[in-house]
């Protein structure tokens, strides 16, 4: 049994910093050395779930108050915890912090460094990050859940590049494989019929900084190759073909290799569990109807909520 243990950061600065403000979520931590206040507000969280909307965030405190703690959290599950700072939308639900981070990684990684040092000032003990995200799929049914093993960026690396002071800095993209794990073992606790009624599957998840042509898609203001003719159907196809067959990639969203590689590098466990809404070997436009987006958004909510009902809540 590996052992519990509080978040501790490769930062040494902020060993120095007297003060924080986590600006983006407009959380003061005016003593670093006496957070009892965060403790007593924070301390007691074991997940944290993020999604790109508000919306979606706050259903899914929704969601876990009622199928996760039988409607009995306790919680203020519709206050916005971070209203302040007018940029992300968080809701506490129980043990479980849902919190909104917008589209790709540029945003999404602001998000998550403020969390990150947030649950360190919370002294909360190994919160696990889990991302309940929307996709494209790669040759998979639409409806079907990826629990993605390696997050890869668009250049087919299994990797996150940044540039840090003028370097290229690449991190590993790996996401934890124990938890991973977990979550797949869930599966088997749905009744037998929604277990015929929908796939979730492991697969590696591609993340791109763009949604059009970062995702082969024909259908954005530009459809450029780098040589600067535009590109066709079958170069698109191509490519998500190499995608699939070289790389196992069944998904492509926009955060996978960003949020593996920081979680790894904070050490905290994570994993990224997204629906596909459609099959980009087929087509380009989302057109999901609304009714259609929620059943879709909902089935991460599912995997998920019995995850945390059967190792959070009922597990010693
Ligand atoms: O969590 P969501 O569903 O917002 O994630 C995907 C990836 C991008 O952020 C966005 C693109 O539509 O959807
Ligand atoms: O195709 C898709 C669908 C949702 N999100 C993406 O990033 N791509």
């Amino acid at each position: 049994m590996s052992q519990k243990r509080s978040v501790s950061l490769k930062n040494p600065n902020l060993d120095e910093m007297s003060s924080d403000f986590l600006y983006h979520l407009a959380v003061n931590v005016p003593d670093t050395k006496n957070t009892a206040d965060i403790k007593k507000q924070y301390g007691h969280i074991k997940v944290v779930c993020l999604g790109g909307k508000d919306s979606r965030m706050l259903e899914l405190a929704k969601y876990i108050h009622f199928n996760v703690y039988d409607g009995n959290s306790g919680s203020d599950y519709e206050r916005n915890l971070f209203e302040e700072g007018h940029r992300y939308a968080g809701f506490m639900v129980g043990c479980v912090l849902c919190v909104s981070h917008g589209v790709g990684s540029s945003t999404m990684s602001v998000v998550l460094h403020e969390l990150i040092k947030l649950v360190r000032y919370a002294e909360c003990v190994d919160p696990l990050f889990i991302r309940i995200g929307t996709s494209g799929g790669l040759g998979i049914k639409p409806g079907t859940v990826v629990v993605a093993n390696k997050g890869y960026n668009g250049l087919l690396r299994s990797e996150y590049e940044i540039a840090i002071l003028g370097e290229r800095v690449a991190r590993s993209a790996q996401f934890d494989e124990r938890l991973r794990k977990d979550l797949i073992a869930c599966t088997e606790v749905a009744d037998a019929e929604e277990q015929n009624a929908w796939d979730i599957i492991e697969g590696n998840t591609m993340g791109t900084d763009c949604f059009y042509e970062g995702q082969g898609r024909l259908d954005g203001a530009s459809c450029t190759k780098a040589n600067g003719e535009p590109y066709t159907v079958d170069d698109k196809l191509n490519f998500l073909k190499c995608c699939h067959d070289e790389c196992g990639i069944r998904n492509i969203e926009m955060e996978a290799p960003m949020f593996a590689a920081l979680t790894l590098h904070c050490g905290i466990r994570a994993a990224d569990v997204c629906v596909t809404l459609l099959n980009r070997l087929e087509g380009d436009q989302v057109k999901s109807t609304k009714a259609q987006l929620k059943d879709f958004e909902e089935r991460p909510f599912k995997l998920v909520s019995r995850f945390i009902r059967r190792y959070i809540i009922n597990s010693p």
